[in-house]
């Protein structure tokens, strides 16, 4: 009630309480809608609207022309999928750009690793064979210019953006079908929750073209999008409600031919870190 009486957006407050780990997502949402119906003066039990049907403030991307502008760059909108939302970008990055971020991280990749389900660690998964590296904010020019772009792009905040996560994945390796959202009801993902809520949108920036294999594979969708360096993938995470979109169950299909090296970009409700 206090933190109603404060102002508190009812999504962050559900986020916190879940993220203690003492209530589900749900009761946490169920709680805070009764506790707005008690402020209006409703009974507790009465049907109310609930706050959490009201849609939230999303990152979005500018269809209404072919071509974007950002302030440094043009970028070409190359395929619509609407629901889920997917979308395929061209000339993201220059291929020297591309170059510049591989450069950078050298040889500083490790084993790729997955978040535990039951306590959150980071952990090795045959599910992902591939190897990582990340760039920290303020570390590289290069990235730092690419993380304005992509803001641009987003509409929405470098803070909220977590740090560029390089996956580099040789012959036979690849990630299976996954989620990118965390799960509220995940013993293990609320500590990362806690970290700048949802991830409610991903890009993913193909940083070198590769001969045979290497997709990005939506399995439930029937779509692959082929790696090519320079180009980038835009899916949305969650619904207009910031609530996991099931839907967007995907995969980085096992590389045949090449090596693959991308970076993601996953973009936080709110400031990350
Ligand atoms: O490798 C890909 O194309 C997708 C990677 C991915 O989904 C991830 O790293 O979360
Ligand atoms: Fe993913």
């Amino acid at each position: 009630m206090e933190n109603l009486a404060r102002g508190c957006r009812p999504l962050e407050m559900a986020n916190s309480m879940a993220g203690s780990g003492q209530h589900s997502m749900a009761v946490a949402m169920a709680a805070i809608d009764a506790a707005i119906a008690l402020r209006a003066g409703g009974l507790e039990d009465a049907p109310v609207q609930s706050a959490f049907t009201a849609p939230q403030q999303m990152p979005y991307i500018d269809l209404s022309s072919n071509r974007i502008s950002t302030p440094d760059r043009e970028v070409d909108v190359l395929f619509v999928l609407q629901q889920p939302q997917v979308i395929l970008l061209g000339n993201v990055l220059s291929s020297e750009e591309c170059d510049a971020i591989v450069a950078h991280c050298g040889n500083r990749y490790t084993r790729s690793t997955v978040t535990a389900e039951n306590d959150g660690a980071s952990v090795v998964h045959e599910g992902r064979t591939s190897e990582m590296a990340f760039i920290r904010r303020g570390e590289a020019e290069v990235a730092e210019r690419i993380e304005r772009r992509l803001a641009a792009l987003a509409h929405w905040p470098v803070e909220n953006g977590e740090p560029f996560q390089l996956q580099k994945y040789g012959v036979t390796q690849e990630y299976r079908p996954h989620y990118d959202w965390l799960d509220p009801d995940s013993g293990g993902h609320r500590s990362h929750l806690a970290m700048g809520g949802q991830r409610l949108a991903t890009f993913v920036l193909y940083l070198s073209d590769v001969e045979q294999g290497g997709g990005t594979a939506f399995p439930g969708l029937g779509l692959e999008i082929y790696p090519r360096k320079g180009n980038a993938v835009w899916f949305l995470n969650t619904d207009a409600n910031h609530q996991p979109d099931r839907q967007t169950l995907h995969a980085g299909a096992p590389v045949v031919r090449g090596t693959k090296i991308i970076a993601n970009k996953w973009l936080r409700q709110g400031r990350y870190g």
